[in-house]
């Protein structure tokens, strides 16, 4: 459905607008004042829509569609139950819309008329705060960009936690990597701001700004309600207009009601302060997503051993953009280190943060007034966890950890404020009563007692009843309708006493109460009323009290966050034997003694470590077959970098790396394909920014660069691009290929080095016992210098295929060694075909002697297995695709 007809005044009522009933037209009010918003309309129990938003919210929320009929007309009409909203509400938001809630804000028994209703919030992805629409330790952002001059800003406001942070990235590819980094959901764009959401690797919902919400004066306005001096925080009119678009869109979220209280942090930083790893880099490197298909494990997810949902935001901010000076590093490895060695301060502050809740989005819920009373238990509850936290980091020697035992700040009197005024187990209703505890309130305690008494009097009306009327059955109750009443069956009626009136007739029986009964009924619900309202309002004291306290909550959370990522950088290190890296000055050499794969070796059995000396600037090819592990070996290099300069330690025996001021992949294309996104185009274009961007105190991992185009073609961009690296950019590269006259460079260039993986037969078994195919193995060990030419040959000789075209093959890699020129598997199944075609009498001059060509056939060749390896596209060749075909074509072969 066309989103227009559905957000805005509604077409089906516009003709009508002049006599709609009032309730319609506060409805239709409504819609045109949020017209960007679906419009859910509280009645009661329900969020109603009407006319097309009806039909479209029945549509994807699967509801009825049913009718309203009034004098004016027959709408369509579909209603949301107010108590399951949030499932339908993320319904609509996955279905690309904003939803704007208009609640009923008086009781409609207080009421005269028509209820007022307002917009209190109107959710949106960047913007959504219900904790079920949340992802537990996720951060959510909307974004702004804003445009000044040539500078453009980005901010980005977390409206869960309150977090706002902006910055100016230096171009536009910086600029699409900060977006990919924040990932935000939802991206608000300014008319001149001329970013391309198409460019960017994630998929937020994108809103066309409004040019007032980007306007300079406003912005200033605005912000100077968040920090004391804006132009201390941000630094140019760029900065400031995005800051001001987003928090004007977050309040506007809000209802509008002003700003956002707990919004207490806005800061700015500088892109350069960190390791940058654009989208690519931090897809292809699988830091939070695994692309293989059923496999889960990523960086993330092996070295997540934090204990609550703070720290696990905060190490994943640690892994987008790790850090680049060396103090701050060394900061963070001296702190790990200490936690590693301390087994039991480790365990006791885990612990401790176990209990902890997420203080960041509690902080957020208490100052906009959303927190029940369970919020604030848990809070206390948080709070309670705290000092055993202070004690832990008591003797702590590191800087860091001491700093941190020092902000650390209990905050013991907003827990002992709690601890005192809310009970243990309070309900989820804070309206209803049962919030409050005793001994908090004196005048709440009288009621209350007023209440208990009254109830116990009726109580022991029973027994006394009985005794004063002589009637054993008479029996005291309590309904709702009629409230208290004394109940005499028929046949005992003539001993009712005087002052007994009817209140209501059964079957066999009479209601009846007495004055007093009355009396004392009026004053247990009188007690219980104000009692319920009374503690509604203490609640909302204890609550405003606590939300006065919001910055030092929130700079609570900050700390308790941080230590809860040095604390999991601390287990897995302990966990996964990790050790220390040093770290060294920009533009050293790379060093790792028996370096491994984070995540491959989390997931296999048996990991082959690696060691790697990387001078700075130097190319160094790695050559081997499919599967022999080039490409877990360039990243297991970078992986070690990213994790070193996020704080942790790495899984090596030893490792001595620079500081490095970016990480480049750039995978070929056929490990894209599953993506469904990658073309030679688009490899081309990121080598592109590669190679414009990096410096010498880059990392550059390239796999396979060149693949996805003509093998001629694909070799000499491969090769132009390693010149490049090496002779204009000198960043530290690891480049993977299967174009073997690469790794000739290494003669030419200086800084050019070859290394290489090996296959070999499996079971140490000789190649004479050997059964042919199946059991060809990997070392998964790097060595020195390149591989063998025709290692390719010498996999599918290992893997079965039968030696007449394992031995032209290998013929013809020397023939074109010999010419310069390299051959491919294809070029080997040429050689098979020739062998083919001579049997069927249409030898080419080249093809082998009769007696060769009579075995060939004898060797059951069929042409339809050279067909088939014929057909073969080998720039699109997976390694598991060409294991398959290999193991498909040996059966045939050995059927026939
Ligand atoms: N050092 C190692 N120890 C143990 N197993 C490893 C090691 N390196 C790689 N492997 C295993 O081998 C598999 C293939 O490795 P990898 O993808 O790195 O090979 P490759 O040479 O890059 O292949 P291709 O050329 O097809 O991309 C990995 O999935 C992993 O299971």
């Amino acid at each position: 459905m066309d989103a227009d007809a559905v957000t805005g005044p509604p077409d089906g009522m516009v003709d009508a607008e002049a006599e709609l009933t009032p309730m319609l037209r506060q409805y239709f009010e409504c819609c045109a004042d949020y017209e960007d918003a679906l419009l859910l309309f509280q009645n009661g129990d329900f969020y109603q829509t009407y006319c097309e938003a009806a039909e479209e919210t029945a549509r994807v929320c699967e509801l009825t569609l049913t009718q309203r009929e009034d004098s004016t007309g027959t709408y369509p009409m579909a209603g949301i139950p107010v108590d399951d909203a949030a499932a339908y509400v993320e319904r609509l938001l996955d279905a690309g819309y904003r939803v704007a809630i208009a609640e009923q804000v008086e009781s409609p028994a207080e009421a005269t008329g028509l209820v007022d209703r307002a917009v209190t919030q109107v959710v949106t992805p960047g913007t959504v705060l219900d904790d079920e629409l949340l992802g537990a330790g996720t951060t959510n952002y909307v974004a702004a960009v804003a445009r000044e001059g040539s500078t453009r800003a980005v901010a980005a406001v977390d409206a869960s936690t309150g977090e706002c942070r902006v910055t100016s990235p230096p171009d536009d590819p910086g600029l699409i990597a900060e977006l990919d980094r924040l990932a935000p959901a939802e991206l608000l764009v300014g008319p001149d701001a001329s970013v391309d959401p198409e460019a960017l690797s994630v998929d937020p919902m994108v809103t066309d700004h409004e040019a007032a919400r980007l306007d300079d004066d406003a912005a200033t306005e605005r912000l100077e309600a968040y920090v004391a001096t804006p132009s201390a925080v941000v630094e140019s009119t760029a900065e400031r207009r995005a800051c001001g678009a987003a928090l004007a869109y977050a309040e506007w979220t809000q209802g509008d009601d002003g700003p956002l209280e707990y919004v207490t942090r806005v800061r700015r930083y500088d892109p350069r302060d960190a390791l940058a790893l654009d989208a690519t880099a931090i897809r292809s490197l699988e830091l939070f997503e695994n692309r293989g298909a059923g496999a889960s494990e990523t960086l993330f997810s092996v070295v997540d051993e934090t204990a609550c949902a703070l720290g696990r935001r905060e190490l994943d901010g640690w892994l987008r953009r790790p850090l680049v000076d060396r103090d701050r590093i060394a900061a963070r490895h001296d702190a790990v280190g200490e936690l590693a060695a301390e087994a039991l301060t480790r365990e006791t502050i885990r612990e401790a943060l176990r209990e902890v809740y997420d203080l960041e989005r509690l902080a957020g819920r208490i100052s906009r007034e959303r927190a029940d009373a369970r919020d604030l238990r848990s809070l206390a509850a948080t709070l309670d966890a705290v000092p055993a936290v202070v004690d832990a980091l008591e003797g702590c020697e590191s800087a860091r950890l001491r700093t941190l035992g020092e902000r650390i700040d209990p905050r013991t009197d907003v827990r002992d404020l709690i601890e005192r005024a809310i009970r243990a187990d309070p309900p989820v209703e804070v309206t209803d009563g049962g919030v409050i505890r005793e001994g908090f309130d004196d005048e709440l305690d009288d009621l209350r007692a007023t209440e208990r008494e009254g109830r116990e009097w009726v109580a022991d009306l029973e027994a006394q009843e009985r005794e004063r009327t002589g009637i054993d059955s008479l029996s005291v109750g309590h309904n709702q309708v009629h409230g208290y009443y004394i109940e005499v069956t028929d046949p005992n009626l003539d001993r009712v006493p005087d002052d007994y009136r009817r209140r209501q007739t059964l079957k066999n029986a009479e209601r009846f109460y007495t004055p007093e009964l009355k009396e004392r009924e009026d004053e247990i619900i009188g007690a219980a009323e104000r009692a319920d309202a009374l503690e509604y309002e203490r609640f909302r004291e204890v609550r405003s009290s606590v939300a006065a306290e919001t910055g030092r909550i929130q700079a609570l959370a900050d700390a308790l966050a941080e230590l809860d990522a040095l604390a999991a950088l601390a287990t897995v290190a302990v966990e996964r034997d990790y050790v220390r890296p040093a770290v060294r000055e920009p533009g050293g050499e790379i060093e790792i003694q028996a370096g491994r794969h984070p995540v491959v070796e989390a997931t296999q059995e048996r990991f082959v470590p690696n060691d790697a000396a990387l001078p700075p600037g130097s190319v160094t090819l790695v050559t081997g077959p499919n599967m022999s592990g080039k490409s877990t070996y360039m990243r297991q290099v970078a992986l070690i970098v990213v994790l070193a300069q996020a704080g942790g330690f790495v899984p090596a025996d030893a490792a001595r790396l620079p500081v490095i001021d970016r990480v480049f992949t750039r995978v070929g294309a056929s490990d894209d394909i599953a993506g469904g996104q990658s073309t030679f185009m688009r490899e081309m274009t990121e080598l592109t920014e590669i190679l414009h961007e990096a410096t010498d105190e880059s990392l550059i991992l390239l796999d396979e660069v060149g693949r996805g185009t003509s093998t001629a073609d694909g070799r000499a961009i491969a090769r132009a691009t390693v010149e490049f690296v090496h002779d204009e950019v000198g960043a530290t590269t690891l480049f993977a290929t299967h174009y073997h006259d690469l790794t000739e460079l290494a003669g030419e260039r200086d800084r050019v080095r070859n290394l290489h993986f090996a296959a070999e037969r499996s079971g140490g078994k000789s190649e004479e016992e050997a059964s042919p195919g199946g059991d060809v193995t990997f070392l998964h060990r790097v060595a020195e210098g390149p591989a063998s030419s025709s290692y390719g040959v010498e996999v599918a000789r290992m893997a079965g295929v039968p030696d007449p075209v394992v031995g032209r093959a290998r013929a013809l890699v020397d023939d074109a060694d010999d010419a310069g020129t390299q051959v491919t598997l294809s070029d080997a199944v040429e050689a098979g075909d020739a062998a083919n075609g001579a049997e069927n009498g249409t030898a080419d001059a080249d093809a082998p002697a009769t007696d060769e060509r009579h075995a060939n056939a004898a060797a059951g060749v069929t042409s339809e297995t050279l067909a088939t390896l014929r057909a073969v596209d080998l720039a699109t060749t997976t390694p598991i695709e060409a294991l398959n075909l290999l193991a498909e074509l040996k059966d045939r072969i050995e059927e026939s």
